[in-house]
């Protein structure tokens, strides 16, 4: 089986804390951290911005991978690269001229992704998946952490595949809400290569451990 990107999200740290997590993401076999925004309109939660990411940016060594769940995204791109994003996702359903937001994320020097939510089709991304470096699938209602993983992502996994075979073999398929290690060597086999997991990580006696267990299914 093919080795995952594993991408913790802080979301589920102890945010009186985060120069501990960053460390600890450091010294863990973590590829990405995943940083999880979101603004109070675009989903019921409103959990931090610019100033926080900064901060973490001074304690961390590896990719900043920025999951937006904000409203027209595009208003705050080179906010969001001057703050140290590295990958820069934004959803689907809150950015109405989705192409001209994915130039301005990769005119601005980092990878572009798009997130769809659990209801949306993945064949609303064909005429845009040429120009993605990321999809990433929502796997729970986007606003929470430490919600139950929806069945279903199996099959939109396995659709994005075959499509991306055709238009864009690249492309990175993330997973993110509700992963563990029961789910995990599943959705890679149905063709994710990138998995976000948050509870299971943070919540767990030994994080580093449970990094590794997810990264060496
Ligand atoms: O985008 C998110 C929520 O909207 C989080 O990345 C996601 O929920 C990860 O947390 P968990 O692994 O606990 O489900
Ligand atoms: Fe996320």
């Amino acid at each position: 089986m093919k080795t995952p990107i594993i991408a913790p999200s802080i979301l589920a740290a102890d945010f009186a804390n985060l120069q501990n997590a960053a460390e600890m993401l450091n010294e863990s076999q973590a590829d990405w951290f995943h940083i999880d925004v979101m603004d109070g309109v675009f989903v019921p939660n409103i959990s931090f911005g610019m100033p926080v990411i900064k901060a973490i940016k001074k304690h961390a060594k590896k990719p900043f991978d920025v999951h937006l769940m904000i409203t027209q995204p595009e208003r705050y791109i080179e906010d969001f690269k001057n703050a140290g994003a590295d990958i820069l996702t934004v959803h689907l359903e809150a950015s109405p001229h989705l192409h001209r937001t994915v130039q301005e994320i990769k005119n601005h020097g980092m990878k572009a992704g798009v997130s769809i939510n659990p209801h949306t089709s993945v064949e609303l991304l064909r005429d845009i998946l040429p120009d993605l470096d990321l999809v990433l699938i929502m796997s729970v209602n986007p606003g929470f952490g430490g919600q139950k993983f929806i069945e279903n992502t199996f099959n939109k996994v396995r659709t994005l595949r075959a499509m991306a075979d055709e238009l864009n073999p690249n492309l990175i398929i993330e997973i993110d809400g509700g992963v563990n290690d029961k789910n995990a060597p599943d959705l890679v086999n149905a063709g994710a290569n990138a998995l976000v997991a948050g509870s299971f990580v943070f919540k767990s006696n030994d994080p580093r451990q449970t990094i590794a267990n997810l990264k060496n299914q």
